[in-house]
């Protein structure tokens, strides 16, 4: 069996007195699309950058292809941090082939893929052009090409596809897709359910430090209740041990349903009972929703803390 790409064990990490991640493990495997979801400041980009050995983690193991990471094995790895940056002052072209060269192409070949890589993205104009009078989307997306340039084997990728339009977003996502399709393994954190939906195979949920769920999307939505009726009605919807009701509003609910029911009898037993049914929809749980569920507590909680803390 070939062991995972990344595998981090037990990791945890201390700022001080403060304990950010307790316990966490998780592997990425070879060639798939990994996403790191979590809400904010729940330490994703701290765990990447213990992987990366930019932090000392207070305990556990974090490895790389079998080992702790090094710099000189970063040749095989395309790192889009969080925070972006590149020589400002400098043309496109000048930066990215300086980055190809530095990544291991002849000065001709980085020249040759930016070039290439700049039509794509819709910024062919740009090459001779100081970074700074780019904006914002137009410098991450230079700053991606670097990123995957020489198709690095890893992609860690922070947030990638941040405060893009939707058609720019849809253009970064085929990019990381296709680095997928030429082999990389991928590990993402965006807060795009859609990306998620679309490009991971498996993804991990961190909650204050922890892995609140791990797997694939669908275990995930199976472990939050896998299928539910989004119901349209007049009259009240009766309890039954098939379902939970999980919205009840007056015209309109939604049916969390029990893993050996059948949507037909639920159907049935509504109107038995009398409810008036405009329609009847069944379907997976959304990320978003089960985002929501993982995470709107912990916010109420926060906002609740911080309202005490204030009055
Ligand atoms: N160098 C540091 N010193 C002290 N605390 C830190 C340091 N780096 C991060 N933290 C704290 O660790 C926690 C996790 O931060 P981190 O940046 O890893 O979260 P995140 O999940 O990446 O958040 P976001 O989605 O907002 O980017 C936060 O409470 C943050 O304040």
């Amino acid at each position: 069996m070939s062991e995972a790409l990344v595998h981090i064990d037990q990791f945890r990490m201390d700022f001080g007195d403060k304990t950010v991640i307790r316990d966490l493990s998780f592997d990425v495997e070879r060639g798939e699309t990994f996403g790191f979801l979590g809400s904010n400041g729940s330490g994703k980009t701290t765990t990447i950058r213990a992987l990366l050995g930019i932090y000392q983690p207070t305990a556990g193991t974090l490895h790389i292809d079998g080992k702790p990471f090094r710099p000189e094995d970063g040749g095989r790895l395309g790192y889009l941090p969080e925070e972006r940056g590149l020589y400002k002052k400098e043309k496109v072209i000048d930066v990215m082939t300086y980055f190809g060269r530095l990544k291991g192409l002849d000065r001709h070949a980085a020249k040759t893929w930016s070039l290439e890589y700049l039509e794509r993205v819709a910024l062919a104009d740009k090459a001779g052009v100081q970074l700074d009078k780019l904006s914002g989307g137009q410098q991450q997306k230079v700053q991606l090409g670097v990123t995957i340039m020489n198709d690095p084997e890893l992609l860690i990728l922070d947030e990638p596809t941040k405060g893009f339009d939707p058609v720019n977003r849809r253009l970064l996502m085929d990019i990381i897709d296709g680095q997928k399709t030429k082999g990389a393994t991928v590990m993402m954190v965006t807060h795009q359910m859609e990306e998620v939906e679309r490009l991971c195979d498996r993804v991990i949920l961190l909650k204050n430090g922890t892995a609140e769920a791990y797997g694939t999307i669908d275990d995930i939505q199976n472990q939050y209740g896998g299928r539910i009726v989004r119901l349209k009605h007049s009259g009240p919807v009766p309890s039954s041990p098939r379902y939970t009701v999980t919205v009840n509003e007056t015209n309109y609910s939604e049916l969390s349903i029990a893993d050996d029911a059948d949507e037909a009898d639920i159907l049935r037993e509504l109107v038995a009972a009398g409810v008036s049914v405009r329609s009847f929809t069944t379907t997976k749980i959304s990320l978003e929703e089960i985002f929501i569920r993982v995470y709107g507590d912990q916010n109420r909680a926060d906002a609740a803390a911080l309202q005490m803390a204030e009055a």
